[in-house]
C-alpha cells in the first residue's frame, strides 16, 4: 500500500490533515523554497498538538551541503519529536561529510530520509551511501517548482529504477515534485512507499497558497476509484 503524505505549513493545516486521516504529516514552509522549514518552536507545537499516533515529518530548510549546517538544524528538528527529519541534497558542498556526520545520529535513533531532487539530476549512486549511513528512507521530490510534475523531469522507467533501487537496500521511498491527481495512476504501479503533495491539495494548485480540503478529497476519491 502506497501512503499519502501532504505538506502543511501551520497547526491548522497540520489539524486538516490529521482529520482527512492522511498518512504521513509533513511539516514545512513552502514560502521559504522547496524543502523551506518552519521555525522549530513551530513544528514543536504542532506536534504536541496532534495525536501521539500521527505519523509526522519535518524539513530542515533549503539549506548547503555544510556539515557545520546541516547537522545542527537535524539534531534541532529532531528534538521536536518528529518520527521522520527530511534533509534536502542539493548541489554542491560536501555530501560525503555531511552523510558521515548524519550517521552518528542516525546511530542514536533519528529516522532521517534523504531529499534528491529530480531536476538536479542526482547520481542514485547515493543511495548506497545513505543506507550505509543508516538512513530510514530515500525520497525524490523536485527543487525547481517552475518545472513540472516530477513525470515530467523522470522517465517512468528512471522512477521505478530509484524506487527498487531504495527497496532493495531495505530503505522507504517516496516521491513527489508538483504531483497532480493525474500523476498518480502512473507512479502507484511503481511501487513507492508513499506519494508526497503540496500544490495539488491548494486553492488553485498554488503550493504557498492555503491547503484546501476540498482538494483534499478529490485527490483521496480518484486514488481509491484506482483501487491501488
Ligand atoms: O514533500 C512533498 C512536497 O511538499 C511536495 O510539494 P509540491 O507538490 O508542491 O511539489
Amino acid at each position: 500500500m502506497t501512503a499519502m503524505l501532504a505538506s502543511v505549513n501551520s497547526l491548522a493545516e497540520a489539524l486538516l490533515v490529521e482529520a482527512a486521516a492522511v498518512d504521513i504529516i509533513d511539516l514545512k514552509q513552502p514560502a521559504r523554497g522547496a524543502l523551506g522549514a518552519l521555525d522549530v518552536a513551530t513544528v514543536a507545537d504542532i506536534v504536541r498538538n496532534l495525536q501521539p499516533e500521527s505519523c509526522v515529518s519535518a524539513t530542515i530548510g533549503d539549506l548547503p551541503m555544510q556539515p557545520e549546517l546541516i547537522l545542527p538544524a537535524v539534531q534541532a528538528m529532531a528534538a521536536t519529536g518528529v518520527n521522520y527529519v527530511k534533509i534536502g541534497f542539493f548541489p554542491g558542498g560536501d555530501w560525503q561529510a555531511c552523510i558521515d556526520g548524519l550517521q552518528a545520529i542516525a546511530a542514536r535513533g533519528v529516522a532521517l530520509v534523504a531529499v534528491l531532487f529530480a531536476d538536479t539530476r542526482p547520481d542514485f549512486a547515493i543511495i548506497n551511501a545513505l543506507a550505509k549511513a543508516g538512513f530510514h528512507g530515500v525520497m525524490l521530490d523536485t527543487a525547481d517548482k517552475q518545472l513540472g510534475s516530477l513525470t515530467r523531469l523522470m522517465t517512468l522507467d528512471e522512477l521505478q529504477i530509484f524506487v527498487d533501487r531504495v527497496a532493495s537496500l531495505g530503505l522507504m521511498s517516496g516521491l513527489a515534485g508538483s504531483l497532480r491527481a493525474g500523476d498518480v495512476a502512473h507512479l502507484l504501479p511503481l511501487g513507492p512507499d508513499y506519494l508526497g503533495f503540496r500544490g495539488a491539495l491548494c486553492r488553485q494548485h498554488t503550493r504557498t497558497a492555503q491547503l484546501d480540503v476540498t482538494q483534499i478529497s478529490i485527490l483521496r476519491k480518484h486514488w481509491q476509484a484506482l483501487a491501488y
